[in-house]
């Protein structure tokens, strides 16, 4: 998979070459590209941004530069037919679409991102507007109910949250069914580790016993009760079948 990413600070992206997401590029799972939205400006200031159109207060991101950058990166300069359809745009918003896993793993089977960072109060309209109707898929993407100054801390969740999920990037991709928010739709179980006892406080037996139905059982209990507690809303949209796999009555 290919990212592109463009931003009018890519050192904040410097934190991709760590960790996970590092190990994904240095292996060739994933070719991270993070660009500086103002190489493709023409005046001697590099302006990417002006006053707004009806007034009020900051400013715009410009949309003839954005769109040189993007034709640029999303390889649409070059005039290959149907290019467009090949690259999906996503653009982190406070107005956008909610980002959850499922989104994650829907944009980690795509061939080509191009993440979009905008600052001040946004990139003009007609940006999202423009590649759509190019062909282009677009998501205008919310990764929670706030307001950052930029959406590069949106970027660096979203590549993580993706990068993490291509294949031979995380060791044990049996990890990936069982974490929150995974496969069984439920938030994960609390864990433990040696020591056996610290703080006075101990390892439930369940999971020092080797037996491992019970541990299964235990686990997946644990799972739906926290799930209930913290997110019921994620309980309500259980299905079914969802409980009766887990051989659970709630
Ligand atoms: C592309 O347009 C944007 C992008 C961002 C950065 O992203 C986030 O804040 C975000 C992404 N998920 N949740 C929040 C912020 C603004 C913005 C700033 C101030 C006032 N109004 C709008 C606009």
């Amino acid at each position: 998979m290919r990212i592109d990413v463009v931003t009018i600070f890519p050192d904040y992206l410097a934190a991709l070459d760590l960790s996970l997401v590092g190990k994904a590029r240095t292996a060739g799972i994933l070719d991270l590209r993070v660009h500086d939205l103002r190489d493709w400006t023409t005046d001697r200031h590099r302006t990417v941004d002006d006053t707004p159109f009806g007034g009020g207060a900051g400013m715009v991101m410009r949309p003839d530069v954005w769109g040189r950058a993007i034709d640029d990166v999303a390889g649409l300069s070059a005039g290959t037919p149907d290019a467009a359809g090949a690259v999906h745009l996503v653009v982190p918003t406070p107005s956008g679409e909610t980002f959850t896993q499922r989104t994650a793993e829907a944009l980690a089977t795509e061939e080509h991102l191009v993440v979009a960072c905008g600052r001040y109060e946004g990139i003009d309209a007609r940006v999202a507007e423009h590649y759509r109707s190019a062909g282009m898929r677009v998501s205008e993407l919310s990764i929670g109910d706030y307001v950052l100054n930029g959406g590069e801390v949106a970027a660096l969740v979203m590549v993580e949250a993706v990068g993490r999920l291509l294949p031979g990037v995380v060791g044990n991709p049996e990890s990936l069914v069982e974490e929150s928010h995974g496969a069984a739709g439920l938030l994960e179980y609390p864990v433990y580790t040696k020591p056996p006892a610290w703080d006075d406080l101990e390892v439930p037996d369940v999971l020092l016993s080797g037996h491992h139905a019970r541990i299964h059982r235990w686990r997946r209990d644990q799972a739906l009760r926290r799930t209930a507690v913290r997110r019921p809303d994620m309980v309500r949209a259980l299905d079914v079948d969802t409980l009766d796999r887990h051989d659970l009555e709630v």
